[in-house]
């Protein structure tokens, strides 16, 4: 079993690198933590990047996860390989790029882009966002799923996520007490569906609400708050139509024993507790 220790970070191909650095600054709240050729390198937290924006493709989407030990990526090689899912060992420059030590790269049964990473870098440099967002730090990706129950199957047998609750098909999964890291989301195609940062408090949600509203960056779904995880929630399009989620109050589930997963309807009830409707395709059939 291939055990999961974090959500590391996300990398994005844009065509308009500054235009996605001025969103993740200006807008989303993130920090430069360094400019290269062809990439931007993003801060929300202690580690020293959560998010890249590179140049290339907007359908290049990749999300990375930590394993604690570096034999853990020769394990997980092997029982990837085993179960058919081709695996790549990261070069050396590859591996310098991403900030760590070591990683491997394969796709999941959807065909999401995923690597997990042995030793990425933290940073001494505090984290403070271009403006005042109140982002805590990068928390959980949604995944496209184009067949939920055998993605969930996936996760949940080849690595250590755990389903906490489902709304209708789709699994919120956690890999330690946070109450998800990875959602799976129903889709046709393969791609990351949203990227979460914390934020402090249901405040800077609404703050951040107003603050987009006025600068006409599309809302898509909240303010509102989530049944599932409990957290108070706003999503909104960036770069390339990506969808950003800030939430705050994010249930953490500390004794695993007395918790039991949740049946959600793959309705508005289900995903919002105040009446909130999802300006999303997926979720509006
Ligand atoms: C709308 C999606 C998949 C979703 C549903 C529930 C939560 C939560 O409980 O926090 C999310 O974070 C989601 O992104
Ligand atoms: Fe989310």
């Amino acid at each position: 079993m291939i055990k999961l220790a974090d959500v590391s970070y996300v990398r994005l191909g844009t065509r308009d690198l500054e235009g996605a650095t001025h969103f993740a600054t200006e807008y989303l709240g993130l920090d430069v933590a360094e400019r290269a050729k062809g990439s931007v390198y993003f801060k929300s937290d202690e580690r020293e990047h959560t998010l890249c924006y590179f140049e290339g493709d907007p359908g290049d989407q990749v999300v990375c996860f930590e394993v604690e030990e570096q034999f853990h990526l020769d394990e997980a090689a092997a029982q990837l390989e085993s179960l058919g899912h081709p695996v790549r060992r990261g070069t050396a420059s590859e591996a310098a790029l991403r900030k760590v030590h070591d990683f491997i790269a394969f796709r999941d049964p959807t065909g999401n882009p995923i690597e997990l990473t042995w030793r990425p870098a933290y940073s001494g440099r505090r984290y403070h966002g271009a403006r005042d967002a109140g982002i805590t730090g990068f928390s959980h990706v949604g995944l496209c799923s184009s067949d939920l129950a055998r993605d969930e199957a996936f996760w949940t047998k080849v690595t250590n996520a755990q389903v906490s609750d489902r709304i209708g098909d789709a699994p919120l999964l956690r890999i330690d007490e946070v109450h998800h890291t990875i959602a799976l989301f129903p889709s046709v195609k393969p791609g990351i569906q949203h990227i979460n940062h914390q934020v402090e408090t249901g405040d800077d949600i609404m703050r951040s609400h107003q603050f987009l509203k006025d600068r006409q960056v599309r809302m898509v779904f909240g303010p509102g708050r989530h049944p599932t995880s409990s957290a108070k929630f706003l999503y909104f399009e960036g770069p390339d139509g990506m969808v950003f989620e800030y939430s705050s109050g994010v249930r953490e589930i500390a004794d695993e024993l007395l918790w039991r997963e949740r049946q959600f309807m793959f309705e508005p009830k289900g995903f919002c507790k105040w009446g909130a409707k999802p300006n999303i395709a997926e979720f509006n059939k």
